[in-house]
């Protein structure tokens, strides 16, 4: 927990905060309305004797009283797909709309890209990309499973993408759930501070930098791009969407989140960012007994 020290002056209540970061997560899923509603996916669970409690802020997901929730009939069917609850929030705030072309661009193993198609009811385009070919085959395994027809898969580096090969010359909105530190991950992956280093958070906040920047470009005027990591650096977080305000035609937008969470901070050492970054989202652990996460909404401008 050492590492999270450094962020004592920007967390309320930091005690409940690293106290919250040692205790381990519940077993969430969300609901996967291509496949069934969640009134029958609530009967289905009921039936196999699984209890659940749904999360206030989105009915579509589930805490569920098992330890293997990936071994639920609901699941094997692909009624509902494991993502932890705060992972859930970044497409509800991309807010796409059915018929849409959105383009997620880090999107292995694609707990957020198939969740995109569920909100645009499977109709429309998703493209899911990562420059990751590994993760790649877990992405259309999760897609299959899921009957997210909707999503076509692509493998490149985000920072450069080209839009040649589609008969489109941007999108409607773009989520960047970046790769990242992952320091949030601590309750689900109690290794996840093992190799924390400042050097890395300054080395992958460079690639985040790249892909954002891409990411807006790629997006058409008056389109939407979500940037969200589920680590608590500013150097992450903060600073990168205030490079991507610099360099690009953009402006950060509110959003209306039903968790508790606190505002993007406008200070972090000796660096000072836009005040509009205030709209953004730091989702603490011991806010909603949650993971970790970071969200930004972004419009695109002139
Ligand atoms: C936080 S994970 C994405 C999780 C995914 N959105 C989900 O919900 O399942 C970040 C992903 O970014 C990918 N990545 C890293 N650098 C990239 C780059 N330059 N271009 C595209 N993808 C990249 C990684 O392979 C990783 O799969």
């Amino acid at each position: 927990m050492e590492p999270l020290e450094r962020y004592r002056s920007i967390v309320d209540d930091f005690d409940a905060f690293l106290a919250a970061c040692e205790r381990p997560l519940g077993n969430a899923v969300r609901v996967n309305t291509i496949k069934a509603s969640v009134e029958r996916t609530l009967e289905a669970l009921a039936e196999e004797g699984v209890g659940y409690e749904q999360a206030d802020w989105n009915p579509r997901v589930l805490d569920l009283e098992t330890d293997s929730p990936g071994s639920t009939w609901t699941s094997f069917h692909g009624f509902t797909h494991g993502q932890e609850e705060v992972s859930a929030v970044p497409p509800v705030v991309l807010d796409p709309e059915p018929g849409e072309r959105v383009w997620d661009c880090c999107a292995a193993p694609g707990g957020k890209a198939t969740q995109i198609a569920a909100l645009m009811d499977d109709r429309g385009t998703v493209v899911a990309n990562d420059n990751n070919l590994g993760r790649i085959s877990a992405l259309r395994f999760n897609a299959e499973r899921l009957g997210a027809t909707s999503l076509a898969v692509t493998n490149a580096d985000a920072r450069n993408y080209s839009l040649e090969r589609f008969d489109f010359d941007a999108f409607d909105r773009t989520l960047v759930d970046a790769p990242c530190s992952c320091e949030g991950t601590i309750r689900k992956n109690p290794d996840a501070l093992d190799n924390w280093s400042e050097g890395h958070i300054s080395s992958v906040a460079g690639i985040q930098k790249g892909i954002i920047r891409r990411a807006i470009q790629a997006t058409r005027e008056g389109g939407t791009v979500v940037y969200s990591t589920c680590t608590f650096a500013p150097e992450e977080n903060e600073a990168v969407v205030q490079h991507a305000l610099e360099e690009e035609d953009c402006r950060v937008v509110d959003f209306d989140l039903g968790l508790e969470h606190s505002p993007g901070v406008t200070e972090w050492d000796g660096e000072t960012f836009d005040s509009s970054l205030e709209q953004a989202a730091r989702i603490y652990p011991h806010q909603n007994d949650t993971g970790g996460f970071f969200v930004a909404k972004l419009e695109v401008t002139a």
